[in-house]
């Protein structure tokens, strides 16, 4: 199905994390990230996104130069607000920053960065990405205290941490989701008023739970959050990865069998 370009349709950030994760877990060179982004960025993809994470689990040093290196489309660089990762992103040079918090015990990134509580760390580190050319995106929580802090701190973007929708989304609990739809829109629209640019993302999926795709009925968490108005851009990686495997796994089978086959009959 071709879809009309929407003028006003949220930019999509590809987050590649998780291809190295799987590149990780036999501690050889594939699947690569890098071949990874530059697909994303064939398939129409804005923006690459990942995040060099200090205990290095997926992404690591050599990524992130590679990275910069070959990807003609914008990179969104996320990383904790260490002097470690301040250094290597003057280094880099990214289109984008987005500053996200971090603990060394979490799976993922479970809560928005505290920005109200450390403002003089926030605005030195937004005045340094800047001067080093980034655009610079707080990542938070929909929290009134903390948009209103990003703004004060002089970021000109944040992202909303989407997680929490996401996750009543996968247990199809329908207050809890209209309740953190609201307040994710609320957010959106005091950003917007302060005059920031305005992002969301985190663990938005695709298919809908109990259903093969997503219906008008039961739309994807992805939808929901991609219609409100005044999200700029979405950034997504996880379930993007979890869906590739589902439209690309039949292909793959195929693959792999033809190749066995063609090789049994070449040594014939
Ligand atoms: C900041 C954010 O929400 C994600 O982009 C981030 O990359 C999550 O970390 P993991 O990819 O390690 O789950
Ligand atoms: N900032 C959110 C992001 O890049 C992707 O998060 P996820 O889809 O991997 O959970």
């Amino acid at each position: 199905m071709i879809f009309a370009p929407a003028p006003d349709a949220p930019l999509l950030g590809v987050n590649i994390d998780h291809v190295a994760t799987l590149r990780n877990a036999r501690g050889g060179p594939f699947p690569d990230p890098l071949a990874a982004a530059l697909l994303a960025v064939e398939a129409g993809a804005d923006i690459i996104t990942f995040h060099l994470r200090e205990d290095r689990r997926h992404i690591r040093d050599e990524d992130v130069i590679r990275l910069k290196q070959a990807i003609r489309a914008p990179l969104n660089f996320e990383a904790a607000v260490t002097d470690e990762m301040l250094d290597i992103i003057e280094r880099t040079r990214p289109e984008h920053v987005c500053l996200v918090p971090e603990r060394r015990q979490e799976v993922t990134t479970e809560g928005g960065l505290e920005v109200a509580g450390q403002k003089p760390r926030l605005r030195e580190a937004c005045a340094r990405l800047a001067a080093a050319g980034c655009r610079v995106s707080l990542f938070i929580d929909a929290d009134p205290a903390q948009i209103e802090a990003a703004a004060e701190v002089g970021a000109p973007c944040i992202e909303l941490h989407t997680g929490a929708y996401a996750n009543a989304w996968w247990a199809q609990d329908a207050a809890e989701m209209a309740r953190l739809r609201a307040r994710l829109h609320a957010g959106l629209q005091r950003g917007r008023a302060l005059g920031l640019r305005t992002h969301a993302g985190h663990g938005l999926a695709l298919w809908s739970p109990g259903t093969s795709r997503p219906t008008p009925e039961a739309p994807s968490s992805t939808a929901v959050i991609a219609a409100l108005p005044e999200v700029a851009e979405l950034h997504i990686g996880h379930a993007l990865m979890g869906h590739a495997l589902f439209v690309g796994l039949a292909q793959a089978i195929r693959d792999f069998q033809a190749e066995a086959v063609q090789a049994r009959a070449a040594a014939r």
